[in-house]
């Protein structure tokens, strides 16, 4: 099977999505995510001028060469454009495939290893009280698992707090906007968050926290320390992850479980911090790290020490990464948990897609392929609108942080 053709759709229904079509001469299509979220445009040049030209007329059944074609091929390997843009080739061609079978992804990966997918949700509040209230919305709404980010009393904007409650968009801006950060007050606070959580809530739901970066290890060792007795799922992106050994000072300090990797784009992110135990969720997913053929090799060496996965799944990852990602969950031996922060329905209308939520579980239905599409005709009423992330700042003296 022959590819005869390829291209990439760049939408905003509400964000912006970067999308890849891969056609066939049998007719069969397979659509792939490519969205790196404020540096879209990066990876629709990477693919339509470097990568697209080199597929014409390759084999689509040969996902695992053209894998490597692509990834040593380029002589520059790894990175977030590079890995995204093989990621959509390679997920759009797990769909193809997958089409071609006529089974749903899953069962090529091996088969069902579990009913459905645990999922997250994202409850957020402007403060302790309303970030309460929004969990226990989300716990009457089915979910098993909720992770809790709140407004911190004295800070303008934090990472994790939004406009909406039910869909957070962190790319707010057409330039980046300028939060402001105190380590001191964010400490202070979320143990107080967590203790009230557990009093209105209970114990009979799993609790995370997305810690997004911006602690220093000794200090993310204080906060899991403090967070103990509310006995959380796991603590997220404790500190940036450059220097994987800096997770060895976190571990030595807390017993609570510890996830990171949604920004990290290959195996060699992770290995040292899998190899070593340092962490107990592994977050990389399809759109990031390379589609589904190197994020195998993840779980795989993550198994060998117990390390479970995590999948990244916030709004700027395309319902075709979720779709994708939900077929690896269903499949991989050490799942942990799946993220799902909804999609507007602008989005789900341009891209209809055959997985369902209930009672805090996504299934991926059983169509062959990774069972989402694109609608293009309706993709195109929503054109590219540049947006980039925010930017944190000290907030005693203007230092450039960590967001
Ligand atoms: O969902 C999460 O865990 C995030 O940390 C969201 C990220 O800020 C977002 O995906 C950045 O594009
Ligand atoms: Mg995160």
């Amino acid at each position: 099977m022959k590819i005869t053709n390829a291209r990439v759709i760049v939408c905003s229904p509400g964000r912006n999505f970067v999308t890849l079509k891969i056609e066939t001469d049998e007719g069969l299509t397979g659509i792939g995510d490519a969205t790196l979220n404020g540096r879209e445009l990066s990876v629709a040049s990477y693919l339509t001028d470097h990568v697209i030209p080199c597929l014409i007329g390759r084999d689509a059944h040969q996902i695992e060469d053209i894998w490597q074609f692509l990834y040593k091929g380029a002589y520059w390997r790894r990175g977030p454009v590079t890995m995204s843009a093989i990621a959509a080739v390679d997920t759009a061609l797990w769909d193809i495939k997958a089409k071609a079978a006529g089974l749903p992804l899953y069962q090529l990966l091996g088969g069902k290893s579990r009913t459905g997918v645990m999922v997250y949700g994202h409850a957020n509040g402007s403060d302790i009280e309303h970030t309460v209230d929004e969990v226990l919305r989300y716990a009457d709404a089915g979910y098993k698992a909720i992770r809790a980010q709140s407004g911190v009393p004295g800070l303008d904007k934090v990472y994790g707090v939004g406009k909406g409650t039910l869909f957070y968009e962190p790319a707010d801006a057409d330039l980046p906007s300028e939060h402001d950060w105190s380590t001191e007050k964010y400490l202070r606070h979320t143990p107080k968050l967590f203790e009230r959580i557990r009093e209105k809530l209970g114990w009979d739901h799993h609790l995370l926290h997305d810690v997004h970066h911006r602690l220093t290890p000794i200090e993310a060792g204080r906060l899991g320390k403090d967070l103990e007795p509310y006995r959380l799922f796991w603590m997220e992106d404790a500190t940036p992850a450059e220097n994987q050994d800096a997770f060895r000072l976190i571990r030595q300090h807390t017993t609570t479980p510890l996830a990171v990797g949604e920004i990290f784009n290959s195996i060699w992110d992770c290995k040292g911090l899998i190899e070593n135990q340092l962490i107990d969720y592994i977050r990389a997913t399809v759109v990031h790290a390379g589609g589904i053929t190197q994020l195998r090799r993840i779980a795989d060496l993550a198994s060998l020490y117990q390390v479970r996965t995590g999948c990244h799944g916030a709004t700027d990852l395309s319902p075709v990464c979720m779709g994708a990602a939900l077929h690896f969950d269903l499949w991989v031996p050490n799942f942990g948990i799946q993220e799902y922060m909804r999609h507007t329905p602008e989005t789900d209308a341009v891209f209809p897609h055959a997985y369902t939520f209930q009672d805090g579980m996504l299934y991926p239905g059983d169509v062959p392929g990774h069972g989402v599409e694109i609608d293009e005709e309706l993709a195109a009423r929503y054109p590219y609108q540049r947006a980039y992330l925010p930017v944190n700042r000290l907030q005693h003296d203007g230092t450039l942080w960590n967001w």
